[in-house]
C-alpha cells in the first residue's frame, strides 16, 4: 500500500494518548489535544489506510495508519508498538479511537512519518536499470539487524513479516525504520504460533514446513531474502504458492538433510524429497565479495539454531567497512544516523557484563 496527501484546508482537533504514556489503562483525563490539517487518504492496505500529515503543535510530519478495531480483542500492534522505542523503530507518537456513523471503532496510530519504503527505493534503482549502490545496501541491512537485535532480545518481539514494504527509509540520510506491527507478537517457547504468517517470497522454511514452534530467527531468514533482493535486484525465491516457494529454496540451497529437516518441523522426516545439490551462493551472487557471500549463507541457513542471530550479523565482517572507514562522507553518514552508538538498557541488556565487553569492542570501532 502506498500513502500520499492531498491536504486540503480544514485544520482538525483531536484528542489523542500519547504513544509511550506509563499509563496503565486509556482513561480520558490522560489525553492531550493536537491538531493537523484533513487529508485525503488515497491508499488501502489489507487492515487499513495510512494517509500523512502535519501536527501543527509540533511541527512533526506524521503518517496516520487507520485500522477496524475488533470490540472483543486488544490491538497487538498498538500493544506491541507502544513498548518499543529504538532509533530503527517507527515511533508512535499518539493514538486515538473513532467511531464511525455505522457504530465501527477504527484506531488511528499516528506514526513518525517516512518518506519512502525499501521496496520503492529499490524500484527506482530497477527502473534506471542500475543496481543499489553496495554501501547503501550494507547500511540499510546493518540498521535492520541493530532493530532486529533490539526487537527479538530487548523486547522478545518477533516481527513476523520482514520484508522491503515494511522497511521504511529516507534515501538522503540512509536512515531505515521498521513499520508495520500488524502481525507482530511476543513469542513463548511454551505456546504454539500460526505458521500462516509473513510474506510468500520471504518466508523462513520452518514456516513452509508448518512449523507451530518457530522463534525469532524466521525474521533473520526475511532479512536475508531482503539483503540478497537488493542485492539481485528482484527477489531470490520468487515462490508461486505456499509449497512452490519451498521448490525456490531447494533450488538455490539444495535439498534439506535429514537433520535440518527435523530442525525445521520433525513431522516431515519421513517425507522423501527429490535430491537436488546446492548452487553455491558465490555462483549466485558472482560480482559480489568474500564478506557479502559469508553472511548470505550464515542467514540463508535451514536450521533456525545455526542460523546467525541479529547479534551475529551485527558481528560480521561484512559491516567493518561501516566501522573502520577513511571515507570522510560515509563516515559522516555513520556519525549522523548514530550506527556505532549502542545503548547498554537495551540493546546489551540480555548479555552478561563479560559478553557484552567482548561485543562492544567488536562493535565499537576504537
Ligand atoms: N510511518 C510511515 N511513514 C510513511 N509511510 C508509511 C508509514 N507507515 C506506513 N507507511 C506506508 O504505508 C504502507 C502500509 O503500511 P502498513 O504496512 O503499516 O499497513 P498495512 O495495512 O499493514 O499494509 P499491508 O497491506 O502492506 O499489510 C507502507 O508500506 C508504507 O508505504
Amino acid at each position: 500500500m502506498e500513502i500520499q496527501a492531498i491536504t486540503n484546508s480544514s485544520i482538525v482537533h483531536k484528542q489523542v494518548f500519547e504513544g509511550h504514556s506509563h499509563a496503565k489503562q486509556d482513561r480520558e483525563q490522560d489525553t492531550i489535544t493536537i491538531s493537523y490539517p484533513a487529508t485525503e487518504v488515497v491508499g488501502h492496505g489489507s487492515f487499513g489506510v495510512v494517509f500523512t500529515t502535519q501536527v501543527r503543535e509540533t511541527g512533526d510530519r506524521v503518517a496516520i495508519k487507520k485500522v477496524l478495531q475488533d470490540r472483543r480483542f486488544k490491538n497487538r500492534e498498538l500493544e506491541v508498538m507502544k513498548q518499543l522505542q529504538h532509533p530503527q523503530v517507527v515511533d508512535l507518537k499518539y493514538y486515538f479511537y473513532e467511531t464511525d456513523p455505522q457504530g465501527e471503532v477504527y484506531l488511528n496510530l499516528i506514526l513518525e512519518f517516512m518518506p519512502q519504503s525499501l521496496y520503492q527505493r529499490l524500484r527506482h534503482f530497477v527502473s534506471q536499470r542500475s543496481n543499489m549502490p553496495r554501501i547503501e545496501i550494507k547500511l540499510y541491512m546493518y540498521q535492520l539487524a541493530k532493530c532486529l537485535n533490539y526487537l527479538h532480545k530487548h523486547a522478545a518481539v518477533c516481527h513476523r513479516d520482514i520484508k522491503p514494504q515494511n522497511l521504511l527509509v529516507d534515501p538522503e540520510t540512509y536512515a531505515l525504520k521498521l513499520c508495520d506491527f500488524g502481525s507482530a507478537k511476543q513469542l513463548k517457547p511454551s505456546e504454539p504460533n500460526v505458521s500462516y504468517i509473513c510474506s510468500r517470497y520471504y518466508r523462513a522454511p520452518e514456516l513452509i514446513f508448518g512449523a507451530t514452534n518457530y522463534t525469532v530467527q524466521i525474521d533473520i531468514w526475511s532479512s536475508g531474502c531482503v539483503m540478497a533482493e537488493l542485492i539481485l535486484g528482484q527477489p531470490m525465491f520468487p515462490g508461486e504458492s505456499g509449497i512452490d516457494q519451498l521448490v525456490e529454496i531447494i533450488k538455490i540451497l539444495g535439498t534439506p538433510t535429514k537433520q535440518e529437516i527435523c530442525s525445521m518441523n520433525p513431522n516431515y522426516m519421513e517425507h522423501k524429497f527429490p535430491q537436488i545439490r546446492p548452487i553455491p551462493l558465490a555462483k549466485v551472487f558472482k560480482r559480489e565479495d568474500q564478506e557479502t557471500i559469508q553472511l548470505l549463507s550464515d542467514v540463508l541457513r535451514y536450521n533456525p539454531t545455526e542460523r546467525f542471530t541479529a547479534l551475529q550479523c551485527l558481528c560480521s565482517p561484512y559491516f567493518d567497512e561501516l566501522r573502520s572507514t577513511t571515507d570522510p562522507e560515509l563516515a559522516s553518514v555513520v556519525s549522523n544516523l548514530r550506527l556505532m552508538e549502542f545503548c547498554d538498557e537495551y540493546e546489551f541488556d540480555t548479555l552478561t557484563p563479560e559478553e557484552a565487553k567482548v561485543i562492544k569492542q567488536r562493535l565499537q570501532p576504537s
